[in-house]
């Protein structure tokens, strides 16, 4: 799928993320509130959360743009602007990523590249790897969110950073694009950077996310790999008298609920919902494993909560936030 290597295959170190009693006021306001994780390299970890939950802000925290009220966003053990090399350190992709719209792709990054004392070659080599060599020329303006996305991108990789922290890069492309996507940052993490991405639907990570990160109101609510989240398998069945299997099934120690249209039962081994239906003389008309619904368990951790979208009045818990800005410390921008 690769047609070349971010950085010609070299092994990267990667650096550990360490976010630590993290909280941010704005004014009454807590955007984020008490938050504690850490993000290991070599892996790709989803940092989900409703819209207004916090992620953009810790994403923020964590690349020195905006102040922490209280704790710590660490990489490798220091602060954003304590590294000795940032560009090489971490590449960054933030949403409101905006690039002049009368400038070339292709220009914006031999900018940032000869701000970073790195040559044109690099910048072809990168627009050819995220799929928009043909682009580069025209410009920025005329670009879909899609190919602004994939331009982002490019400009984080710049520096062949070890870290990489990327805000919703899924927005905006197609589903071939997420494809190309979920396959580019398991390669990078693959390649043993640290890699942090953040989504609003967990269903859209959930294929390469190594483990993820959960928070609603700028609260954690979860945090594990997605086999941890979603739980065992269970087994679903139907058959012509569901009462009578979860009666045998009972006799062989096994679990079950009716539900609709069948039986749930706390197994993934469906041989043993086989026999037990087999011994118990009925038929099976259906038997299947069933994952926990990642969409339901979302919703049900975070509650449906939207920060953005409440009708409550500012202050209230899940109220919008004052219109107060906070002192931004850096540029915003990919090139981080
Ligand atoms: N500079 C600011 N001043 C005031 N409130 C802010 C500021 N930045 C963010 N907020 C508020 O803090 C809350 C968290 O915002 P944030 O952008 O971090 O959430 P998010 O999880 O990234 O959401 P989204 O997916 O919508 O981008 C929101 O209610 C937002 O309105």
């Amino acid at each position: 799928m690769w047609r070349m290597s971010t950085s010609a295959g070299a092994r990267h170190t990667g650096s550990r993320l360490e976010i630590s009693n993290l909280s941010k006021k704005f004014g009454g306001f807590t955007a984020v509130d008490d938050l504690t994780f850490t993000v290991e390299p070599g892996r790709v970890t989803g940092f989900l959360g409703p819209n207004g939950a916090g992620k953009t802000t810790t994403l923020r925290m964590l690349l020195g743009l905006v102040n922490p009220t209280s704790g710590s966003a660490t990489i490798g053990g220091r602060r954003y602007r304590d590294l000795d090399n940032p560009l090489g350190t971490v590449g960054a992709a933030l949403e409101a990523t905006n690039f002049h719209p009368g400038r070339s792709g292709r220009n914006h990054l031999r900018v940032m590249a000869a701000a970073a004392g790195l040559p044109n070659s690099r910048v072809d080599e990168l627009l050819d790897l995220v799929g928009i060599p043909a682009a580069a020329k025209k410009r920025a303006g005329g670009y879909s969110m899609g190919m602004r996305q994939r331009l982002g991108l490019a400009a984080a990789l710049l520096g062949d950073p070890e870290v990489l922290i990327l805000d919703e890069p899924a927005n905006g492309l197609d589903p071939e694009g997420i494809r190309w996507l979920r396959g580019f940052l398991t390669h990078l993490a693959g390649e043993g950077r640290t890699v942090l991405v953040s989504s609003h639907m967990l269903t859209e990570v959930q294929q390469t996310a190594d483990e993820v990160v959960i928070i609603a109101n700028g609260r954690m609510v979860r945090s594990g790999t997605v086999a941890e989240l979603q739980g065992t398998p269970r087994a679903f069945v139907r058959t012509s008298d569901p009462d009578t299997l979860v009666g045998a099934l009972r006799v062989a120690d096994v679990t079950a609920e009716t539900t609709e249209g069948g039986l749930l039962v706390e197994t993934d081994d469906l041989r043993v919902v086989g026999d037990v239906a087999l011994r118990a003389g009925l038929p099976i008309w259906e038997l299947t494993r069933k994952a926990a619904d990642l969409e339901q368990l979302f919703f049900d951790l975070t509650d449906g909560t939207n920060r953005n979208y409440t009708g409550a009045p500012a202050g209230d818990p899940g109220g919008p936030a004052p219109a107060e800005r906070d002192a931004i410390t850096g540029q915003e921008g990919a090139n981080l």
